[in-house]
């Protein structure tokens, strides 16, 4: 079996790369940067250091690596079995014309085997949003057999992969928690789903994603923001801060109550859940920035991300919110030179205010009493 896998960072050769190479799959990376394709290139394998209760380093070997932007995708989607992503979701779209030319190309070559494409990024159905851009690509006359032979599979992915700590020079060098889960919708493949250690199979995703986008990355946010407003570099160092893990428990748990009145999750397994998650963000070997975290703050306050869509969740059922609202107001304050989203978001708050700033990003009615809760909680915090 062979796979393209787009984006070789961190997710991609820290998790989705290395377990489709553990699994016996070729995979053949997708990349712009051009030192990692070159490192890919050179040496064909590359270590990664599991941290966990214990550290080991595992090999990955028999990969290879194409330019995103070169001919040679093309002809590896009209070839491969299995695509893959972890490029960001912003940049799903920038991908979606070289699938689309490939596509075309196994087409017209007469392909009859299945091809299964899943994007592994942290978004709610981002594969199905990568299959609108690439309809959007694709001539009209091709959208029957896309739809006949081409799997969208969306996936919910789950593991810490900060960026190598400064001083390593290995462009291939990285770090991962030994935690990991990938699950993914069974319900959508094209023909017989691969069996793939670490790839779980579901027919119910959606409540797969929202747990994990609404404990983790909701969690995972707001103790980089209130990380960032208490001073601390860290996930470790902010989440061993007694305030700041109160607030992050205590947003996970209104979280989780929408979750569980959504999903019926039983209510014990979900607070052992947010424990380990706890448990998780303190790893005394990852060296994860809050910066990092934190990192485009206009995707994260976004309508159906993880800080506003709990928070709609707790307002749809008549549930508390405080310490959502606290972790929204923190995130209004994340700044960072190094990150465009981070600049757009204070040049819109110097001009517009709070109010209307969150409004306008968050889609919250802006005359709302949760927008007033939380414009009050971020002038306190001032
Ligand atoms: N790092 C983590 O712990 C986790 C990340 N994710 C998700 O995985 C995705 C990737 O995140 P990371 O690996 O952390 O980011 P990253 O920045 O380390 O990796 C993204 C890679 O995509 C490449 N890229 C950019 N434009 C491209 C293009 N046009 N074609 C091909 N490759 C391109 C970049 O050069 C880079 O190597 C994101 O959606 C993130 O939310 C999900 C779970 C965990
Ligand atoms: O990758 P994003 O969506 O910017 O958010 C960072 C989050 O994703 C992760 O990289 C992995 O889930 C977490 O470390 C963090 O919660």
């Amino acid at each position: 079996m062979k796979a393209l896998h787009f984006g070789a960072g961190n997710i991609g050769r820290g998790f989705i790369g290395k377990l489709l190479a553990d699994a016996g799959v070729e995979v053949v990376f997708a990349d712009v940067n051009q030192q990692v394709l070159d490192a890919l290139n050179q040496r064909h394998q590359y270590a990664v250091r599991v941290v966990g209760e214990q550290a080991q380093v595992e090999t990955v070997r028999g990969v290879s690596a194409v330019h995103s932007g070169r001919d040679d995708v093309v002809a590896l989607i009209a070839s491969v079995d299995l695509v893959t992503t972890a490029v960001g979701p912003q940049i799903l779209e920038r991908i979606a014309p070289a699938i689309a030319r490939g596509l075309v190309k196994r087409h017209d070559g007469g392909s009859t085997q299945p091809l299964n494409i899943i994007a592994c990024e942290n978004m709610v159905r981002g594969t199905s949003q990568l299959k609108q851009h690439v309809l959007n690509a694709l001539e009209p006359r091709y959208h029957a057999w896309v739809e006949q032979q081409v799997g969208f599979v969306d996936s919910a992915v789950d593991r810490i992969v900060p960026p190598a700590e400064a001083g390593s020079d290995d462009p291939l060098a990285v770090t991962v928690e030994s935690f990991s889960e990938w699950i993914v919708d069974k319900t959508q493949f094209k023909g017989v789903p691969p069996a793939l250690a670490g790839m779980e199979l579901t027919d119910n995703l959606m409540a797969f994603v929202e747990r994990k986008l609404f404990t983790l990355n909701t969690g995972h946010a707001i103790t980089a923001y209130l990380g960032q407003l208490a001073g601390h570099q860290t996930i470790r160092d902010a989440i061993l801060d007694p305030a700041v893990r109160q607030t992050v428990k205590g947003a996970m748990e209104e979280s989780g109550a929408v979750l569980i009145n959504r999903y019926g999750f039983n209510a014990q397994k979900h607070a052992a859940y947010i424990n380990k998650i706890l448990h998780r963000f303190e790893n005394p070997y990852l060296h994860d920035d809050v910066e990092r975290v934190g990192r485009q703050p206009l995707r994260k306050l976004g309508a159906g991300d993880r800080l506003i869509k709990p928070l709609r969740g707790t307002l749809e059922y008549g549930l508390g919110h405080v310490n959502l609202v606290t972790g929204i107001a923190a995130a209004m304050h994340y700044h960072s030179d190094q990150d465009p989203q981070a600049k757009e978001w204070a040049a819109l708050l110097a001009e517009v205010g709070p109010q209307t700033a969150l409004a306008n990003v968050s889609g919250l009615e802006e005359d709302s009493e949760v927008v007033a809760q939380v414009v009050n909680a971020y002038n306190a915090m001032q």
